[in-house]
Parts: structure tokens; C-alpha cells; sequence
């Protein structure tokens, strides 16, 4: 009599909307199952009766987050020990508590999407500099009020053309960004956690953050979202910048304090701003949404089909890696030496 092993078990989390052949690639790999639960109650009593026994890899999306809720402490805990790879879609992982991912036994390894994303992240950021520079979002409002330009007409806007463009976090989207705003002849000046050699910096200028703030013309946030960086941007930076300045933030709402912001534009340190991401997304702050000098997104970086397609591969890439060769083909940085 022989015992035949279990096939693993690869949960999804979330939907995915392009690349479904890929998906269905990896059932020879493994079943391929759904949570049942609406919400994290529901998720954590599926955990602890014993649903996801036998899963080891998981795909995950950005809106799942509606139902398991972070992957903190609280739900690592009782995760079952056969679920060993969490392949999160998108590169921003702050839903994830890498922590208490790494030092759980055995680790659950994380992988994100690095580069897939930084195309169309930096077109949107492009976006809305150029929209918040020339004033674009009051006269776009207006018509819409069948009002031409508005009354009063907006203020003149500004070229992008010599202006300083300074980028807070000189990673993949930051790049990117910096190469594309030099097609519309702006200068570089960045600040990383580390300076970045002359080939990956293309010749932007490594500045510390109280010059960054001081000297650019339309400040980029690239940066991702953790305990370092929460707020990182609040009422003592804003001060530092100059009144004619805006701020573009594609990379997470709660890197600045959306409170200080408000106030920031509403007593003119700072003349407006672009924004794709908020602190408690779908909730904008109702100073912004009043506030004509600041062009709104609701999260669209990476919104193109070619793009969601690319990231919806490269979580199944990982996934397939993880379960034929033990590996993730992009596994987190602070995962990197485990
Ligand atoms: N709006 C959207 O749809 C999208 C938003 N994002 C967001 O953009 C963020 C950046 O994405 P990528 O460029 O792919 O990440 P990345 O990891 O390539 O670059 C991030 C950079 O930030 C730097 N950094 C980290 N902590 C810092 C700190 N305290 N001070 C200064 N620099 C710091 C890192 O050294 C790195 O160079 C993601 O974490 C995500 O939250 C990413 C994709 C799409
Ligand atoms: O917000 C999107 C991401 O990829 O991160």
C-alpha cells in the first residue's frame, strides 16, 4: 500500500482579471482553491477549521485586503504551517507585516512586483505635475460647470521647463519619473536612505531631506509606506518648502499627514498639489476634494491593461517559482538574508 501525497493547495486571494490562462497554468502545480469568508472573522475562523490546511502558496491583491485585513501579527498566527509563500500583486506591500511574516516557524515568504509598475506609476506622477503646475484641475472643473476657464480664470500657470524636480525615494517609480521629467527639461535632486552610483542616479543629485524640501520646484513621493516613513512629510517639512512648490504623491496617502497638508495648501505654504493615493483610501480628506488647486486621482498608478497584466504575471511567475523551485523570483527586501 502506498500513501499518495496531498497536492498543495494554491489560495486566492483578491480576483484576477488578465491573466487567467497563467492562473490556470499552475494547476498542475497544485488545486487551486477561494476563500469562502467576506470578511476577516470569516477568514480567521477558515484559517482555524482547518480550510487552507495544505496551502503553501497564496496570490494576493491590493482589494483583498476588504476581507483578511493586514497581514499582521494577529492573522500570521493562524495561518497554517503549510502556507509558506505569500505573493502579494503590487509593489507597495505596507498591508503586510513583514516581521511578523519573517520570524513566524517556518517564515512565510513574501514576494511584491518591483519594475512591472514603474511606467505607468511615473506617467501618472507626470500627470499630475503637469496638471497641478498649470492649474489644469480649476478651468477642467469650470467647463464642467459650463463655465469657460472659471471665474475668476485660474491663476497663470507654471512650465515645468528649469524647475527643480526632487524625488523622496529614488527607487524604480523615482527613476523612471526622473528620466521622463528630463524629456520636459527639469533637473533632479533626490533623497534615498542611501545615495544611489552615478549610473542608477543619471545624473540627479543626491541631497539630504531638509535640501530636497528646500530646493524643489514640485516634490515627488516615491517612497514606500512603513513605520519609518508614515508622515514622514507634516507640517515641519511643508515649511521648509517653498510657496510657489507643489507636491505629487503616487506612492502611499499616509507618507504624509494628510491633516497638515490640507492646512499647508489652505494657508498657502505650498501652492498645490497632485494626488493618486490618500490615508484612508476610498475616504479623501474633504479639504483636498474642496480644494480646486489639488488635482485628484483615486489610485491609478498602475491602471492600464498592459500594466495590470504584466503585475497579474509576475505574481503567477512567482508563485510557479516558489513551488517548483523552493525560491520567489522577487521576494521582499527585508526577506532578502533570510
Ligand atoms: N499609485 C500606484 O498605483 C502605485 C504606488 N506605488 C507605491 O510606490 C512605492 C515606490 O515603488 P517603487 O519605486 O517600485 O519602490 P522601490 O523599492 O523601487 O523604491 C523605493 C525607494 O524608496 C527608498 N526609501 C525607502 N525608505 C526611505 C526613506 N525613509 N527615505 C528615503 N527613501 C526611502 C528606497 O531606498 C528605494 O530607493 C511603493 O512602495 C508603493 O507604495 C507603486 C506602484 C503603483
Ligand atoms: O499601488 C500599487 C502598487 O503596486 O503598490
Amino acid at each position: 500500500m502506498y500513501l499518495v501525497a496531498a497536492k498543495p493547495k494554491i489560495l486566492l486571494l483578491g480576483e484576477i482579471d488578465h491573466a487567467q490562462e497563467q492562473w490556470q497554468g499552475l494547476s498542475g502545480l497544485g488545486e487551486l482553491i477561494k476563500p469562502q469568508a467576506t470578511n476577516r472573522g470569516e477568514f480567521i475562523a477558515e484559517c482555524n477549521n482547518g480550510k487552507f490546511d495544505g496551502v503553501v502558496a497564496a496570490y494576493r491583491t491590493f482589494t483583498s485586503a476588504a476581507i483578511t485585513g493586514r497581514f499582521d501579527q494577529e492573522l500570521v498566527d493562524v495561518l497554517p504551517k503549510s502556507w509558506r509563500y505569500l505573493c502579494h500583486n503590487g509593489a507597495g506591500y505596507d498591508q503586510i507585516d513583514p516581521d511578523a511574516c519573517s520570524q513566524r516557524v517556518p517564515p512565510l515568504y513574501v514576494s511584491n512586483v518591483p519594475s512591472a509598475p514603474d511606467d505607468a506609476t511615473a506617467d501618472t506622477a507626470i500627470f499630475l505635475m503637469l496638471g497641478a503646475l498649470r492649474n489644469f484641475n480649476v478651468s477642467m472643473d469650470a467647463l464642467r460647470r459650463e463655465e469657460w476657464k472659471g471665474k475668476p480664470a485660474p491663476a497663470l500657470g507654471h512650465d515645468p521647463q528649469g524647475k527643480i524636480l526632487g524625488i523622496l525615494g529614488m527607487g524604480g517609480i523615482g527613476r523612471n519619473m526622473s528620466k521622463k521629467a528630463a524629456a520636459f527639461g527639469m533637473t533632479t535632486i533626490y533623497h534615498n536612505r542611501r545615495k544611489l552610483d552615478d549610473e542608477k542616479a543619471g545624473g540627479a543629485e543626491y541631497v539630504s531631506l531638509k535640501d530636497l524640501l528646500k530646493r524643489s520646484d514640485v516634490l515627488s513621493l516615491n517612497l514606500p509606506l512603513n513605520p519609518k516613513t508614515r508622515h514622514i512629510i507634516s507640517t515641519e517639512q511643508l515649511k521648509l518648502m517653498k510657496s510657489s512648490s507643489i507636491i505629487v504623491n503616487t506612492a502611499r496617502g499616509a507618507v504624509i499627514d494628510e491633516a497638515a497638508l490640507v492646512k499647508a495648501l489652505d494657508e498657502g505654504m505650498i501652492a498645490g498639489a497632485g494626488l493618486d493615493v490618500f490615508e484612508e483610501e476610498p475616504k479623501i480628506h474633504p479639504g483636498l476634494v474642496k480644494n480646486e488647486r489639488v488635482i485628484l486621482l483615486p489610485h491609478m498608478g498602475t491602471w492600464t491593461k498592459e500594466t495590470q497584466t504584466k503585475m497579474e504575471v509576475w505574481v503567477i511567475d512567482n508563485i510557479r517559482k516558489a513551488l517548483s523551485e523552493g525560491k520567489l523570483l522577487s521576494i521582499i527586501p527585508e526577506q532578502e538574508s533570510l
